[in-house]
């Protein structure tokens, strides 16, 4: 993936450890998330329902399987979604460094299609934080985690507080 200046940190950017305050990456993980959310609901009827699997220190890792509801043209998978799937596990990527953000910009790279039925594999992992700006790469792979490359993304994602959230609409 090549990321635009955007979506590049600047060279002394640090990339931080996962985990927060003695909470594992793992414990992150599973504590992160919204029954409601289109990414990962898991009572979203027609969602991705994302499954964050693992943090290994450097990244993290999840899968979702493309459905009919998810189709662009017939039998493949709408653009849209597939950027929705790397927008969840950047997401979830900066929330394993315990860091609340949202995304700021969001750039895909399209490689192959994808069918339906396929199970996506994703990865995000942290390229460097620079303040609030957190930068961001990941990729999705059919069939396996090691299975063909489908889709690539950068991201710049900005730290938030809480209040960004909960704030009147
Ligand atoms: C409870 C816990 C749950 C955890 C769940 C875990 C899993 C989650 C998974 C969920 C995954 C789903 C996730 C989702 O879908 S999140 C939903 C989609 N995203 C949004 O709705 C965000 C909407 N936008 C905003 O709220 C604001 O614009 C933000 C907060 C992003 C920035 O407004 P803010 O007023 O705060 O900041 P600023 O404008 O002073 O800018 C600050 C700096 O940033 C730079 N900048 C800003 N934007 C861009 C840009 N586009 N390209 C390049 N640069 C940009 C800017 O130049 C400046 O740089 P500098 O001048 O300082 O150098």
């Amino acid at each position: 993936m090549t990321a635009s200046p955007a979506t590049t940190p600047p060279p002394d950017a640090a990339v931080p450890p996962q985990g927060m305050g003695g909470i594992s990456p793992e414990d992150l993980l599973q504590s992160g998330g919204y029954n409601g959310c289109f990414g990962c609901g898991e009572g979203h009827e027609s969602g991705l329902r994302f499954q964050r699997t693992s943090a290994d220190g450097e990244a993290v890792y999840g899968h979702f399987t493309v459905t009919e509801q998810h189709q662009g043209s017939p039998g493949l998978a709408h653009g849209g979604l597939l950027a929705t799937a790397m927008d969840e596990v950047l997401g979830t990527a900066a929330w394993s460094l315990g860091r609340m953000a949202v995304t700021g910009r969001l750039e895909t790279d399209y490689r192959i299609p994808v069918p339906v039925g396929s199970v996506v594999h994703l990865k995000a992992w942290c390229t460097g934080v620079d303040g609030r700006k957190i930068y961001l790469q990941g990729e999705g792979r059919i069939g396996s985690p090691d299975g063909p490359v489908a889709i690539q993304a950068a991201a710049l994602f900005l730290e938030v507080s809480r209040e960004h959230f909960l704030g009147e609409r």
